[in-house]
């Protein structure tokens, strides 16, 4: 485990300060798979500059995309996407895609393998090689794509693509992640009769995240039909080339928003986006249950802590659940999180993950089958590991603003979505009241 230990600033007084957080990673991300598969040239506007976004340029220019930083109207470049040429043909002895710690690489540059023609072998960090793979390589098998390897559901697989995917009708469980939903529908037009995708498990979580899936996909002219629950129909057509600005991540807003209530203070977020398909702007629901006070004035969502933190129970809180939890730690009264099994296969189990460094601060975390239960409880000084989960890391410092003397363990892997996380939270904590 890495040792390097991060003193989280502590504020014994209440936070005044207005935040900016970079483009959104599961936006960038989709819009890359998108371009790199579009009718012309797209341009992507304030895309994130991340691990995970470089993981996914990466991929795709491995797979014969070529994508080139042009200067933007802020300070990130913007990115040019030219697709993967027609007919494109991977060298003999194939190709190697890094996928990281990435599900949106891991999940989403599979199916688009199997439009080149050749071999794509995937691999990744070594928290990657136990996060669910099965469904995309049952998916893809049942779409007649060869896999080799990946028999028991992980990393590293090959996919032998022939160029071409005649689609149809496919079924699999995506009960341990909607990405395995997504992944399939990002590149379904390009199969040559479209695709009908059947989830066969009880519930998929982060419906989220399909529904934005599902909304790029008509912004580029692309026909689904989701109007069956557990179904998705894909008429196969051409991905319009496209020119957008990217939001902000609503997700990682979430910790700076945490920050309002763990000081008693404010936060101010411009720029909030009127309509949205990130689950992150569920913030404006969940704070509130916190005590919070949460309004949207002028474009701007200002945050402010009440006296207390207080308890909530709260279902299929996604990818938000880390930094909410970190809030149920400082609680006054109990919480319970329910709906999140599958952050279990996420950067590391998370439920494990949050209940160990939670207690190890003197707090009362327990798991359920489906979440999690956090009483009350006075926390302490301490350190807080991330498992180089980038959410963990962000949970540790929320808590570490409330609780003097808490230390971070490897913040550096806040990289994989907020590269400049650190100095981001620093500047923020020297905004306080008065100052
Ligand atoms: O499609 C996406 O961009 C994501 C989907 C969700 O995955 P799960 O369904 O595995 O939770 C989310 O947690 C992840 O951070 C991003
Ligand atoms: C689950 C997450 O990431 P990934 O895209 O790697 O699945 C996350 O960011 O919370």
């Amino acid at each position: 485990m890495t040792t390097a230990l991060w003193p989280a600033p502590f504020l014994a007084t209440p936070l005044d300060a207005t935040v900016t957080i970079p483009a959104s990673k599961s936006l960038t991300n989709r819009y890359l798979v998108l371009a790199a598969i579009a009718d012309g040239e797209s341009r992507l506007r304030a895309p994130l500059q991340s691990r995970d976004s470089d993981l996914m340029i990466g991929a795709l220019r491995v797979m014969g995309a070529s994508i080139t930083e042009v200067p933007g109207s802020g300070e990130v470049p913007d990115l040019v996407v030219t697709p993967i040429p027609a007919g494109f043909t991977a060298p003999e002895g194939g190709l190697a895609v890094d996928c990281g710690l990435a599900g949106t690489v891991m999940r989403f540059v599979p199916p688009l393998a199997s439009l080149v023609n050749g071999s794509v072998t995937f691999d990744g960090d070594p928290g990657a090689l136990v996060r669910p793979m099965a469904p995309i390589v049952a998916g893809l098998q049942g779409l007649g794509v060869p896999v080799v390897g990946g028999e028991n559901g992980f990393l590293p697989f090959t996919v032998q693509g022939s160029g071409q995917v005649a689609g149809g009708h496919v079924k699999i469980d995506a009960g341990s992640s909607s990405q395995f939903i997504s992944a399939l529908l990002l590149v379904a037009a390009r199969f040559s009769d479209g695709l009908h995708l059947e989830h066969t498990g009880d519930s998929v979580p982060s419906l989220d995240h399909i529904s934005m899936t599902v909304e790029i996909l008509r912004s580029v002219g692309v026909v689904v039909d989701d109007s069956t629950p557990k179904h998705w129909i894909v008429a196969p057509g051409t991905v319009a080339a496209f020119d957008v600005v990217l939001e902000q991540d609503l997700s990682n807003a979430g910790p700076f928003l945490a920050a309002a209530l763990a000081t008693r203070g404010t936060v101010r977020i411009p720029n909030w986006p009127t309509n949205t398909t990130q689950v992150g702007d569920k913030w404006r629901e969940i704070l509130p249950q916190f005590g919070a006070s949460v309004s949207l004035e002028a474009g701007t969502l200002i945050v402010t802590g009440g006296e207390e933190i207080r308890g909530v129970d709260l279902a299929d809180t996604s990818e938000l659940a880390p930094s909410v939890a970190a809030l149920c730690a400082l609680a006054s009264t109990p919480s319970r999180l329910s709906g999140i099994a599958h952050l279990r296969g996420h950067e590391t189990d998370r439920l494990a993950a949050l209940v160990a460094e939670i207690n190890a601060l003197g707090g009362d975390a327990e798991e359920t089958e489906d979440g999690l239960i956090i009483n009350p409880a006075p926390l302490h000084a301490g350190v807080f590991h991330s498992y180089h989960d980038h959410r963990m890391a962000t949970a540790g410092a929320i808590i570490g603003l409330a609780v003097s003397g808490v230390e971070v363990e490897n913040i550096a892997t806040t990289s994989k979505t907020m590269p400049n996380f650190p100095a981001m939270w620093a500047t923020m904590v020297s905004q306080t009241a008065g100052a």
